[in-house]
């Protein structure tokens, strides 16, 4: 039976996509099966892996939305054993088209109930949002995963976030765990990133990943290409780390 993870916080550009693409590839690396679920509209994580969106037939606003089968939206990507449910803008709307329909929190939960048992790893990219998509994710999920970024404002609003997974354990009676919380983009140049670490240790304490995402010119380079770093450098640091959080992930069960 797979693992759900959703990857999340409302905060924007705090390396959820980043994560979501190059964790699920290093994952797909050292052999496991992997599905890539993008879940928000920017659809980023979608071309991040080389999907084109114009090209995309079905996506996880079919899912939700019109109640498509979760497997007929599942395509290949070009990294072996990594699938994805890609987005489009068209999932802009959903929010408030899912709002007069009946289990609204529970839809993409249910969706992946019929394609749990042929993944390892279910991931799912969130919105920087606290909205319904994001509700979804949380309540269909097995642990989040949060992404921080190491600057000055960097535990803003995870209050908000945690109040959230607290709300989705309590009221839908769901076992969520806090999977890890990862720091990224740490830039080794100022100490401000070690104050922050710091502080989000002592926050989280061991739930923060030993593995810490430098900030990699190669991992900002490598989605225009529509590559996760495992293809596009392998050799980086970037891939190195991505390869190192895998095989944490994997180690913490
Ligand atoms: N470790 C890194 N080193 C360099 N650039 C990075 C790193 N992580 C992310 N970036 C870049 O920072 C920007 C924001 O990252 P990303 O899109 O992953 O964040 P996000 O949390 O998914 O954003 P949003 O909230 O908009 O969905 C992107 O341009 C990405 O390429």
């Amino acid at each position: 039976m797979g693992k759900i993870i959703a990857i999340a916080n409302q905060k924007g550009g705090v390396g959820k996509t980043t994560t979501s693409v190059n964790l699920g590839a290093c994952l797909a690396y050292i052999g496991k099966k992997v599905l890539l679920v993008d879940i928000d509209p920017q659809g980023n994580a979608t071309s991040g892996i080389g999907i084109e969106k114009a090209d995309v037939e079905r996506c996880i606003y079919d899912v939700l939305v019109d109640d498509v089968d979760a497997k007929s939206a599942i395509r290949p990507t070009a990294v072996d054993n990594l699938f994805a449910i890609p987005a489009t803008i068209q999932l802009a709307g959903a929010e408030i088209e899912l709002v007069p329909t009946i289990s609204r929190e529970v839809r993409l939960k249910r969706a992946l109930e019929e394609v749990k048992e042929d993944f390892d790893y279910i991931l799912i990219d969130c919105p920087p949002s606290l909205g319904l998509l994001t509700l979804n994710s949380l309540t269909a999920s097995d642990g989040v995963l949060i992404p921080v970024q190491c600057e000055y404002y960097a535990l803003e609003g995870l209050s908000q976030l945690l109040n959230t997974v607290r709300l989705v354990q309590k009221h839908l009676n769901h076992d969520l765990k806090i999977e890890g919380v990862l720091l990224t983009m740490l830039d080794a140049r100022t100490n401000l990133g070690i104050q922050v670490i710091e502080e989000v240790k002592k926050y989280f304490q061991d739930k923060v990943y030993k593995t810490i995402i430098p900030r990699n010119v190669r991992l900002s380079e490598a989605p225009s290409h529509g590559e996760p770093i495992i293809i596009y450098d392998p050799k980086s640091r970037g891939a190195e780390v991505y390869l190192e959080l895998a095989k944490e992930v994997v180690a913490n069960g």
